[in-house]
C-alpha cells in the first residue's frame, strides 16, 4: 500500500501521476500489484493505514513524501508485523537520510522492491510518537512558521529559519529536575532533522537510545560557526552543545511548550513532557 501526501515538498503534488505511473511499473517488474491512497489533509495518512491495514497481508506500508508523512503512516504500524517503507519526496527526509534511502525516485523504489524488514526504535513525547527528531525551543519555532508557509522546500525553510533566528530568544526548561536555558532542546532516534542538518550525527536508530542535544545560548555571531557544525556533522565538537542519551527524561518548562515531532508542530497543553523511548518497536524496509 503506497500512500502518497500530494503536499510533500516541491515536486510530489505537481508530478503526483508520473509518481503514480512509476510506482505501478515497478510492482509490476516486480511481480507483484501496488494500491495507490493520497492523503487529502493533516492526520489523513494515519486514518487511511488504520481503514486498510487489515483488509490485505500487506508487505508494506508506503509513506511517499517527508517526515510528516512518514510519522503519520508509520504511528499505526508502532508494535504491529507490517513494516513501513519510504519513497522520500519532502523537504528535509531527515529519516530516509539517515537510513541512506536513495533520494531518487527509480533508485529508491528498487531499494524498497529489494530491500528486507528491520527493526527500529521510535521515541515518544507524552503520547505522541516520533521517528526521526522531535524537540522545542527554535526547531519547533522554524518548524511552526514553517508550517504556515505556502511554498515548502528547502529554500522556504532556509529563509524562515534565517529571519526568525534574529529575534529568537533561549527558553527556560528543567531537564530531569536541572534548571537550563537553551536555544532548542532536541530529542533525536535519528541523527538529523533533515537536508543533512546533523544535530546527533552518532544516533543510532537501533541502539533503544534516544539522544537529548542541548544547544546552551551562545553569541549571536557564532552562529555561522553552530551551522557549518551542523552540516559537516561536527556539532560534538561545539562548546554549546550538550548530549545525554536517555530511555526516559522528563522536561519541564514554564509555560506549555510549542514542540516538533519529526517537523510537524504542535502546541502542547502541558508543561511536563516524559521522552521516552520504544526499543525495536517498527519494522522499516531497507
Ligand atoms: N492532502 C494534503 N493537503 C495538505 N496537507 C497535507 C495533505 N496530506 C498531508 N498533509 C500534511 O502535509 C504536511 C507536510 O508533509 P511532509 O512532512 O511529508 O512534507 P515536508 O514537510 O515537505 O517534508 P519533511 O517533513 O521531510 O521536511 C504534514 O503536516 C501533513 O500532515
Amino acid at each position: 500500500m503506497f500512500i502518497l501526501n500530494p503536499n510533500s515538498g516541491t515536486a510530489l503534488g505537481k508530478y503526483a501521476d508520473v509518481v503514480e505511473k512509476t510506482i505501478r511499473s515497478f510492482a509490476k517488474k516486480y511481480g507483484t500489484d501496488a494500491t495507490i491512497l493520497f492523503t487529502k489533509e493533516r492526520a489523513h495518512a494515519t486514518e487511511l493505514v488504520a481503514e486498510n491495514l487489515t483488509a490485505r497481508n500487506w508487505q508494506a506500508v508506503v509513506a511517499v513524501g517527508g517526515d510528516g508523512t512518514v510519522n503519520e503512516i508509520a504511528k499505526p504500524l508502532v508494535g504491529t508485523n507490517t513494516p513501513v517503507g519510504i519513497l522520500p519526496m519532502g523537504s528535509g527526509n531527515g529519516l530516509a537520510r539517515h537510513l541512506g534511502i536513495p533520494l531518487k525516485l527509480e533508485a529508491s523504489l528498487k531499494r524498497l522492491f529489494e530491500g528486507t524488514a528491520t527493526t527500529m526504535d521510535s521515541g515518544q513525547l507524552n503520547e505522541i510518537p516520533f521517528f526521526c527528531t522531535a524537540g522545542m525551543g527554535f526547531d519547533a519555532y522554524v518548524g511552526h512558521l514553517f508550517s504556515q508557509q505556502i511554498e515548502r522546500g528547502l529554500a522556504t525553510y532556509v529563509n524562515v529559519s534565517f529571519q526568525a533566528y534574529w529575534s529568537y530568544k533561549p527558553q527556560h526548561f528543567r531537564l530531569n529536575g536541572l534548571d537550563t536555558n537553551a536555544f532548542s532542546l532536541s530529542i533525536a532516534n535519528a541523527g538529523q532533522f533533515g537536508n543533512n542538518a546533523w544535530i546527533a550525527p552518532e544516533a543510532s536508530l537501533q541502539d533503544g537510545l534516544l539522544d537529548i542535544c542541548t544547544i546552551k545560548p551562545f553569541p549571536k555571531w557564532y552562529g555561522t560557526a553552530l551551522a557549518y557544525q551542523l552540516f559537516t556533522r561536527q556539532m560534538k565538537s561545539s562548546k554549546y552543545i550538550d548530549y545525554q542519551s536517555i530511555t526516559h527524561a522528563v522536561i519541564e518548562t514554564d509555560i506549555p511548550p510549542m514542540i516538533h515531532y519529526d517537523g510537524e508542530p504542535f502546541q502542547m497543553d502541558t508543561t511536563r513532557i516524559e521522552v521516552r523511548i520504544k526499543p525495536q518497536s517498527l519494522k522499516v524496509i531497507l
